[in-house]
């Protein structure tokens, strides 16, 4: 590695570090809403994060750049970026090329997840070039992946941080769409020795805690605190079954 390589290297070693330190054994929320749904709009997200704040989260997960500035306006927690885009020649839409990485860095965000399923990216665009582009630019990455094999693989790639975001929303882990993969948080703290955040459906406080007791090193807990429309459809479907 070169002088400047090095020094790279060094720092991305610091960032990865202290933003571990920042978020182990606790909470980040994600604060997302597409343009379809009620909350959608800069404004909203950044009252979501400040909420999530005050309520004791450790960091937060935003989709675009207007979300992100606007949250890094109001708070001052680490903030895991992410721009979900679709392309026609690719399942992928989280942070699925270089141009969505270059627009996160220059919006600056503390970690930029990106999809790292085995599916083809967009372009013929490869996992590992875009890590490494990351990496070169100072980045981090959090690698959203949907199994063991594909967690390994990110690990093996470079990806800093693993997150289990992916699993069910896969062709084949669609069977595991209900409630937190359980089991892919055990099996990826078990065999690799690389911080796992547990993300997927988790709606309790007691699942988050069973995920950190089982070895997650943090959790992502969207939905069940972001999306009202969708608690709020689990109550009545709920009430109208009675
Ligand atoms: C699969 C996918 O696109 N996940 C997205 C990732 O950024 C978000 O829509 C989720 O809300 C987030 O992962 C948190 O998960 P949950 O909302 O289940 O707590």
């Amino acid at each position: 590695m070169s002088v400047e390589g090095d020094s790279v290297h060094q720092v991305l070693q610091c960032k990865r570090e202290e933003f571990l330190n920042r978020v182990r054994g606790k909470l980040i929320v994600s604060c997302q809403a597409l343009d379809d749904e009620p909350l959608y709009g800069s404004e909203i997200m950044a009252k979501m994060a400040l909420a999530a704040d005050q309520g004791g989260a450790a960091g937060i997960r935003a989709n675009g750049v207007e979300d992100i500035a606007a949250i890094k306006k109001e708070i001052s927690l680490p903030i895991i970026g992410l721009i979900k885009r679709n392309y026609d020649d690719s399942e992928v839409y989280i942070t699925p090329t270089k141009k969505e990485i270059a627009a996160l860095i220059d919006v600056g965000v503390d970690l930029i997840a990106l999809d790292a399923t085995k599916r083809k990216r967009p372009n013929g665009e490869k996992l590992e070039d875009l890590i490494e582009y990351a990496h070169s630019r100072g980045q981090l990455v959090l690698a959203d992946i949907s199994t063991v094999e594909e967690g390994l693989n990110a690990q093996q790639l470079g990806a800093d941080i693993i997150s289990t975001t992916m699993s069910g929303y896969t062709e084949y882990t669609k069977s595991k769409n209900q409630g937190p993969d359980i089991e892919l948080v055990r099996e990826l703290c078990k065999q690799s020795n690389y911080p796992v955040i547990a993300e997927g459906r988790i709606s309790t406080p007691e699942e988050a805690v069973l995920l950190l007791e089982i070895g997650a090193h943090a959790v992502i807990v969207g939905s069940a605190i972001s999306r009202p429309k969708l608690i709020t459809e689990q109550f009545t479907k709920a009430i109208m079954s009675k």
